[in-house]
């Protein structure tokens, strides 16, 4: 395993070639090591084209560099079947958050909203969504079995991806004159995995050890971090990542993609990690929407009380 900066690198070419077997086993061990000290690390190797990712990352450039009018025409209809609204959005002048961004869903939810150009934007946003869908496929396969879990248990449990999204998102400059430059606050992620394509920018930031380490932009690869799902199924044993975005003096563009249980999951501590080990559960169990919404409501209706945002510690036993 390699490392970027202090995070770790994981090359997936096992994964994929016919004698790579052997090597399985080397890149699962990987993982694990990653998902325990980190929660979160990089991957090479994981067959979403390179030219795919830069494409991506330019055509969202040229996309948040339209006008404001426009950008803010692109509205998704609201769907009883997501969770947030679709289509563009800003954060409010009052949240520390400077970003904007559209959030999209799977495209064959009929439920998105795209802008009229740049060319060729909308046909990329879902190329990538069908590969990053892939990619947790694969990350999701090998994290059923760093964690010992029967073969094929998490592709059963978690079978359904219409509460998949991906945000593509843009960070403003930070001005030397701003007090603080934070792009997006210190948070955990909700997802069973996430993945982040980042350009080169960077500013992304995992929390460790109470350090910030930086996940620096390394060409070609895509940022892997456990969710908040994850930690509960496995009982703490792998780690969702507190991270955060701080802004540097150019614009920031990404796309992270939450690959999400079914809303009607019940998520909690498996037998695995609680009763079969003689281990108690940390958390009690909930429906995956009701974490959902919860978290949406941060958003929506921020509390005056930091303490009062919603975490998973509101499940914890
Ligand atoms: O923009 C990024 O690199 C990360 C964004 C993020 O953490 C999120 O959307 O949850
Ligand atoms: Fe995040």
């Amino acid at each position: 395993m390699a490392a970027s900066g202090e995070l770790p690198v994981v090359d997936l070419a096992p994964f994929f070639t016919e004698d790579g077997k052997g090597c399985i086993a080397g890149a699962s061990e990987a993982v694990l090591q990653a998902c325990q000290t980190h929660g979160f690390f990089s991957v090479v190797n994981h067959r979403v084209p390179v030219e795919l990712m830069a494409r991506a990352l330019e055509l969202s450039a040229a996309f948040f560099a339209l006008p404001n009018e426009e950008k803010a025409k692109v509205r998704a209809a609201e769907g009883s079947k997501v969770p947030l609204p679709g289509g563009y959005g800003r954060q409010p002048a009052h949240v520390a958050d400077k970003n904007e961004y559209l959030v999209v869903f799977d495209p064959k939810l009929g439920l998105n909203a795209y802008p009229a150009g740049p060319a060729g934007f909308r046909e990329t946003v879902e190329e990538c969504y069908s590969k990053f869908t892939e990619l947790g496929l694969l990350i999701q396969e090998i994290l059923n079995g760093c964690m010992g879990l029967p073969p094929g248990f998490l592709k059963n449990y978690n079978d359904d991806r219409s509460f998949d999204l991906m945000t593509v998102r843009r960070y403003f400059p930070a001005a030397a004159e701003e007090s603080t430059s934070i792009g997006f606050s210190e948070h955990e992620d909700a997802s069973c995995i996430t993945l982040i394509l980042q350009d080169d920018v960077g500013g992304l930031e995992v929390l460790k050890d109470g350090h910030w380490v930086p996940a620096e932009p390394l060409d070609g690869s895509i940022i892997v971090n456990i969710g908040d799902a994850i930690q509960v199924l496995s009982n703490n044993s792998l780690k969702s990542a507190t991270h955060r975005v701080v802004r540097k003096p150019a614009h920031r563009h990404s796309f992270s993609f939450f690959f999400n249980p079914h809303g009607d999951r019940w998520v909690e501590p498996l037998p695995e990690f609680t009763a079969n080990i003689g281990e108690a559960p940390l958390y009690r169990g909930f429906l995956y929407k009701e974490y959902q919404q919860l978290r949406v409501r941060n958003k929506t209706h921020p509390p005056t009380r930091p303490e009062d945002v919603v975490d998973i510690a509101h499940y914890a036993i």
